[in-house]
């Protein structure tokens, strides 16, 4: 009989933490008079994006976080949005704002992402909330890779010491977590689109992060017996009989029988996500109005 792996469950733990901030919000409101505001600037249509926007929007008004949602059309120019960041800047009832990334090819997000007060940078994004990141100093950390190690928290799942292998390297995803990993003293590897005999260096993995975009990438062979194993990856597939469901970037029904846990695709790393984005406004609301150690 083969064993199957304990589940990491984002989900539970997100609903618990939004309780926690629903909680504090109605403190610090009392305190502070008015709501925390969350503004998520989406610029056309990417369905993976959709679902987010969809369930932050939910998780907010949970909360009692007020939600500036700015959806603008596929042409929209970068001095309009320029323009956009600018007003939310000022805007005193805005604590956190949020780019849906990737943007489309002909605006260029990096400007824009700088453009952003930076303690009003609700993903983590801006260049020197990134170099507090690397230098290991308190600051907005971007909200996957916080989600991804609060979970591992949760489970009291050590890392000092551990090999740790993150598979994928982008900005918003793989080399942060890496950086997180590093600063709790495991041994981090990264691989990316050139790595050479990925299977070989995943498979020494005691603790293996995947966040490839690439649907069900990790099979049972690739995993070492007893590895934890986070899977970041959120794909829409289209099943054969024409269902679309989403999947992650693990093969879940091989590797929960050689992994010792695993997070489920959905349910996993999502609702950390947008629950981490959450923390990251009220943290900004709190520390915009000096109540920081309240
Ligand atoms: N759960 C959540 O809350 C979130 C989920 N996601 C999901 O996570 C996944 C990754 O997102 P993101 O980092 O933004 O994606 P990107 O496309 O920006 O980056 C993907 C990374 O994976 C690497 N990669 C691609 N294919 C392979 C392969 N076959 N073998 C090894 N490495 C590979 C790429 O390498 P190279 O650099 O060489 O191109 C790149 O570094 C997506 O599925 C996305 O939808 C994203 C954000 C939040
Ligand atoms: N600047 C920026 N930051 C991001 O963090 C970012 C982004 N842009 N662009 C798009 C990706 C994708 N992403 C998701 C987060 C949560 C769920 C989510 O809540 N998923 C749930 C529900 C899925 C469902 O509703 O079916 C789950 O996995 O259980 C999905 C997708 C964040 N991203």
């Amino acid at each position: 009989m083969s064993q199957t792996a304990q589940l990491l469950d984002g989900k539970t733990l997100a609903q618990k933490m939004q309780a926690e901030l629903r909680s504090r919000i109605q403190s610090l409101q009392a305190e502070i008079g008015r709501k925390p505001g969350l503004a998520v600037l989406m610029v056309g249509d990417n369905p993976a994006s959709a679902v987010y926007v969809r369930n932050k929007e939910k998780a907010c008004e949970q909360i009692g976080m007020a939600s500036f949602g700015q959806h603008f059309g596929a042409n929209t120019t970068q001095a309009e949005l320029e323009a956009a960041i600018d007003r939310l800047n000022e805007d005193p009832n805005v604590d956190g704002i949020l780019i849906q990334l990737p943007l489309p090819d002909h605006l260029d997000a990096v400007p824009l992402l700088h453009r952003i007060h930076p303690d009003k940078d609700a993903d983590g994004l801006h260049p020197l909330n990134l170099g507090k990141l690397v230098r290991g100093e308190p600051g907005l950390r971007s909200c996957t890779p916080a989600g991804v190690m609060r979970l591992l928290e949760e489970y009291q799942i050590g890392l000092s010491g551990k090999q740790a292998v993150v598979i994928g390297r982008s900005i918003l995803v793989g080399k942060p977590i890496a950086l997180m990993l590093l600063a709790e003293d495991a041994t981090v590897t990264m691989a990316h689109s050139r790595t050479q005999n990925l299977s070989g260096i995943t498979s020494e993995a005691d603790i293996l992060i995947v966040a490839a975009g690439r649907p069900e990438l990790v099979t049972a062979e690739m995993v070492k017996p007893g590895a934890v194993v986070v899977d970041v990856g959120i794909n829409r597939v289209t099943s054969a009989d024409g269902k679309s469901r989403l999947v992650g970037d693990v093969h879940f029904d091989s590797v929960q029988q050689v992994a010792q846990f695993i997070t489920p695709v959905p349910g996993g790393i999502g609702p950390m996500t947008v629950t981490m984005l959450l923390h990251n406004t009220v943290w900004s609301y709190a520390h915009r109005e000096g109540k920081t150690h309240t």
